[in-house]
């Protein structure tokens, strides 16, 4: 297999786990594990490893002894940082996932330079604003991973509702990865069914508002952190598009750049990813209201950028 080195940054539970996918799937030729919990990444990197034995799978996992052993890889996922615990919101995490954003660039910076950057860690646009702030990589290169995770579970929302329809559900979400994220009604479908056909107003409405609140309604039942199992595989989507060109089309965090009238703010839309990472970008036509709803998003996440400009970037 030609070389489709993984390098992922805080191997903590997203991190982990989509250590395990990807090793499970087979996809890569190598995945390099790198935390600051030596004893933890070097536990980890062995277990995985010995699941993909297991697995017949021929990627190699190895815990990082130095930021050189990132060295070739083609993508680098980073999900270090501090997750929320209950009473907090994405937000609260800023200033100090800011500083774990910029210990773990230097080594990105000096030895993968042309690697793409996936961003896990939150409140995720800022962070992808931060990163790009620091790393100067072209935005194709920094993307953002919140879109899928948040379509998916508008579409276990339409589920749960419908009672039937699971893996015929296509969700759409746009806007930034908070609490003024824009699922998009009219986007989505059960097997090419829209929902007005199948589900009421009042339906429809919970459904929007549980998606809106489905990282939060797991945050409140762990009690100790936020999900991962979901975020880990919208993660590994994203990982497999870019190391196979498969030019899918996800909702992705992104830099603007005139796109939607927005420019130098980081927001989720739809784009498509291939060996060069973002690929396009793609325009959807919003209504009014959806409009309205997406400048509110891109607002509040333009509220973060200030902050970090004025606290952080100083
Ligand atoms: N974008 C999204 O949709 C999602 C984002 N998240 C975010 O992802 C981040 C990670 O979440 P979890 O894995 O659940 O947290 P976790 O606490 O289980 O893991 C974080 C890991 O980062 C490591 N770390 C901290 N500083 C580091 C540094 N300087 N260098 C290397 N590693 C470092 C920690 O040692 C730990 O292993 C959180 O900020 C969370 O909010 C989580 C789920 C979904
Ligand atoms: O809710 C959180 O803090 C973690 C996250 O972003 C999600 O699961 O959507």
């Amino acid at each position: 297999m030609e070389n489709k080195k993984v390098g992922i940054i805080g191997v903590g539970n997203v991190g982990s786990t989509l250590a395990y996918s990807l090793a499970s799937k087979g996809i890569c030729s190598s995945i390099v594990l790198k935390d600051i919990r030596e004893n933890i990444v070097e536990a980890m990197a062995l277990d995985i490893s010995q699941a993909a034995n297991a697995e017949k799978s021929h990627t190699m996992v190895k815990a990082a002894k130095s930021g050189e052993d990132l060295k070739d890889c083609e993508v680098i996922v980073i999900t270090a940082g501090i997750p929320r615990k209950p009473g907090m919101s994405r937000d609260d995490l800023l200033l100090t996932n800011a500083k774990i954003m910029q210990a773990v660039l230097e080594d990105i910076k000096k030895y993968a330079p042309n690697s793409k950057i996936i961003i896990v860690s939150n409140p995720l646009d800022a962070m992808v604003y931060a990163a790009l702030k620091i790393l100067k990589f072209p935005r194709e290169h920094v993307i953002g991973m919140a879109g899928i995770l948040d379509s998916a579970r508008m579409s276990h929302f339409i589920c749960e509702k419908l009672g039937y329809g699971a893996g015929q559900i296509e969700s759409s979400v746009m806007g930034g990865h908070g609490d003024a994220m824009v699922p998009l009604v009219n986007y989505s479908t059960v097997a090419g069914v829209s929902l007005p056909e199948l589900l009421s107003k009042e339906d429809i409405e919970d459904i929007v508002t549980k998606t809106k609140n489905g990282g939060l309604q797991i945050v409140k039942l762990l009690e100790t952190g936020s999900a991962y199992y979901a975020p880990a595989h919208a993660t590994s989507l994203m990982v497999e598009a870019i190391l196979y060109n498969n030019k899918k089309i996800y909702p992705c965090s992104v830099m603007l750049d005139g796109e939607y009238d927005c420019k130098n703010v980081v927001s989720g839309v739809p784009v498509m990813l291939g060996s060069n990472g973002i690929e396009k970008i793609i325009e959807l036509k919003l209504n009014e209201e959806q409009k309205e709803l997406f400048a509110n998003s891109v607002a509040s996440v333009q509220e973060l950028i200030d902050t970090l400009d004025e606290k952080f970037f100083i």
